[in-house]
């Protein structure tokens, strides 16, 4: 089976996580489980091994799309591991069971999460935000549900701006917000108890992989000895960084800083396009997780708990699909 026939919904999904019409890291994760879902659903392949080669391509072309937030391979590794069975039958329902109940865990997680962050929160604290995490946004949600009253700086994020989607967020949740250009942010960070972020990855060293501006946020931060907590629900744990792999950041459109028009009136320049940065863990003092939080320098033992010292890669083509 050369060419196995994907859903159309598997490159729609794959287009739109590309193009970031789908983000933010637990959102991927969960679009790209559930294009596997409906891939399973649909497949008409007429063998067991036609089925697997079908979901693997169709898991490939996902991972393709993005290379920084392993909440991505590590969804279809989660999938793809429980694809077990010697019939069609079997394997559909095992990566129908393994979608659902992965996106459920995902929600779950979110939630346990939030609660473990809303605990450093207390009334009236000030928070300061980069980009749009809804893991970040958890914890800020259930401290709003105890009762306690949360101001936001929140960080516009250059250059796709999606400080504005927290900014409107935050503002539904009853939070008094201030949007701010990502430049001001030091000067802000005097009034602010604490800043929160999300994470796209959490490497073995407990270095924080997030959006492109975060770890001067970070240094900043300590200058100012404002504490910083990274929120990240464990499918954001890089288990090859485990064995020492570094984690890729993504390039992205040099269309996304400036417009062609401006770019060609200033003449012959490079412009790049970092979506993330890494933030060494001595600038954070806390990963909140669903697990609970943890100083980064330990996130290693969990990480070790959860993944082992291993990971497959279970979207690679067999031999035999190689070979035909
Ligand atoms: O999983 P949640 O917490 O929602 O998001 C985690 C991270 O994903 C986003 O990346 P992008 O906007 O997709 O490039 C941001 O870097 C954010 O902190």
């Amino acid at each position: 089976m050369s060419n196995p026939q994907l859903h159309p919904d598997i490159e729609e999904t794959a287009a739109k996580i590309a193009s970031m019409e789908i983000r933010g890291a637990a959102t991927i994760a969960a679009a790209a489980a559930t294009a596997l879902r409906t891939q399973a659903i649909e497949c008409t392949a007429a063998t067991p091994q036609d089925f697997e080669s079908t979901l693997r391509a169709a898991a490939r072309r996902l991972h393709t799309t993005r290379p920084t937030a392993v909440s991505l391979p590590n969804a279809l590794r989660y999938v793809l591991r429980r694809m077990a069975g010697e019939t069609v039958g079997t394997l559909r329902a095992g990566v129908i069971n393994a979608a659902d109940e992965f996106v459920d865990r995902l929600d779950r997680a979110q939630a346990d999460l939030g609660a473990v962050g809303a605990n450093r929160l207390r009334d009236g604290d000030t928070v300061m935000t980069h980009c749009h995490s809804t893991d970040a946004l958890a914890c800020i949600e259930t401290a709003v549900d105890q009762g306690k009253s949360i101001s936001a700086i929140v960080k516009e994020t250059r250059p796709r701006n999606q400080g504005h989607i927290t900014a409107r967020e935050l503002r539904e949740m009853g939070v008094d917000v201030t949007l701010i250009v990502d430049s001001a942010a030091r000067r802000y960070l005097n009034a602010v108890d604490h800043v929160i972020v999300g994470a796209d990855s959490i490497a073995a060293d407990g270095s924080v992989i997030n959006k492109i501006g975060t770890s001067g946020l970070a240094v900043n931060a300590r200058d100012r000895g404002t504490p910083v907590m990274a929120a990240a629900q464990t499918i954001k744990l890089h288990p090859d960084t485990l064995t020492g792999h570094t984690v890729e950041i993504e390039m992205r459109d040099e269309r996304e800083v400036i417009d062609s028009e401006t770019r060609d009136s200033i003449g012959d320049i490079t412009v790049d396009n970092p979506a993330f940065d890494v933030t060494p863990p001595r600038y954070v003092d806390a990963i909140i997780t669903e697990r609970g939080q943890f100083p980064p320098e330990s996130i290693v033992t969990l990480m070790r708990e959860l993944f082992g010292e291993s990971v497959d890669e279970p979207w690679e083509e067999s031999k035999r699909e190689k070979d035909v």
